[in-house]
């Protein structure tokens, strides 16, 4: 395999495993204080990649929030914001998303290679377009970030990007935060869709780190992959 970003998955989910509800508002499973922990692990990444589905749903800046950390990234000559990063087999992503207007960083949409050329036609001058194959590849999507320099990436979401991730083998760690609440609606979206994950039974993850934030539990899972 080419060489590639370590990847770092992030996630916040409701003791039943839950990612938000039903509901067309996000739902806020973080505290302050763990949205606070999500802003330091951004700020120590080079990119944050989310799926389309969450750009539609909700709407993300993904910008880095601390003016403090802000200014430690220019300090060590690095761009304020990450560069954001978003995958969409479809072509389905609104231009006026703050994804596309917020931040000065550079915003990289990866896509069916059929659909490129007309989905950079339509997001002109708000994002790179990059073809990653018929069918995509994420394999190529890393390759590509990691031929512009990004060596840690950071996964926010959603369930369907986590999954993919996690089932390719392409994941490094997994943060995961438990809400102490439940959802219960099955029509909410799930942290992990149905698949084959390497991680299994046989071959767990190990577990890196347990920190309680208030009522909150942090889990750092390494997988087999790096270490680092
Ligand atoms: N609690 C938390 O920490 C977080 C919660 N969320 C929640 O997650 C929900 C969105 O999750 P979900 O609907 O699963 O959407 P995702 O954000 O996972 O995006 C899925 C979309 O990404 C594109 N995609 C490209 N490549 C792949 C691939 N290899 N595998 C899967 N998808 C790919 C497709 O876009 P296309 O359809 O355009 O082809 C697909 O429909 C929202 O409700 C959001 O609030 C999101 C992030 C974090
Ligand atoms: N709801 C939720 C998260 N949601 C994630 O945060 C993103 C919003 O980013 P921004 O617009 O920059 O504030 C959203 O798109 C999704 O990736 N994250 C968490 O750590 N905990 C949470 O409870």
């Amino acid at each position: 395999m080419s060489e590639r970003p370590y990847v770092l998955l992030s996630c916040a989910m409701s003791v039943d495993g839950y990612i938000d509800d039903a509901s067309p508002e996000r739902l806020r499973l973080s505290s302050p204080a763990d949205f606070d922990r999500v802003d330091a692990v951004r700020a120590g990444c080079d990119a944050i990649l989310v799926g389309a589905g969450t750009v539609r749903a909700d709407d993300p800046r993904l910008l880095i929030r601390s003016p403090a950390r802000r200014e430690r990234r220019a300090e060590r000559g690095l761009p304020p914001d990450l560069t954001k990063v978003t995958l969409t087999w479809s072509g389905d992503v609104d231009p006026d998303a703050r994804f596309f207007t917020t931040g000065e960083s550079p915003k990289l949409v990866y896509t069916a290679s059929a659909r490129a050329d007309a989905l950079a036609g339509r997001l002109a001058g708000r994002a790179e377009v990059i073809g990653a194959g018929d069918p995509p590849e994420l394999e190529r999507v890393l390759a590509d970030l990691a031929g512009r320099g990004v060596r840690r990436l950071m996964v926010e979401g959603g369930g369907a990007v986590h999954t993919a991730f996690l089932t390719a083998g392409l994941a490094d760690e997994l943060q995961l935060v438990v809400a102490p609440f439940f959802v219960g609606d099955p029509a909410a979206p799930r942290f992990a869709h149905s698949g084959v994950f390497p991680q299994r039974p046989d071959r767990p993850m190990r577990l890196e780190e347990v920190t309680r934030i208030g009522d909150l539990v942090l889990l750092r899972y390494l997988t087999a992959g790096r270490r680092v």
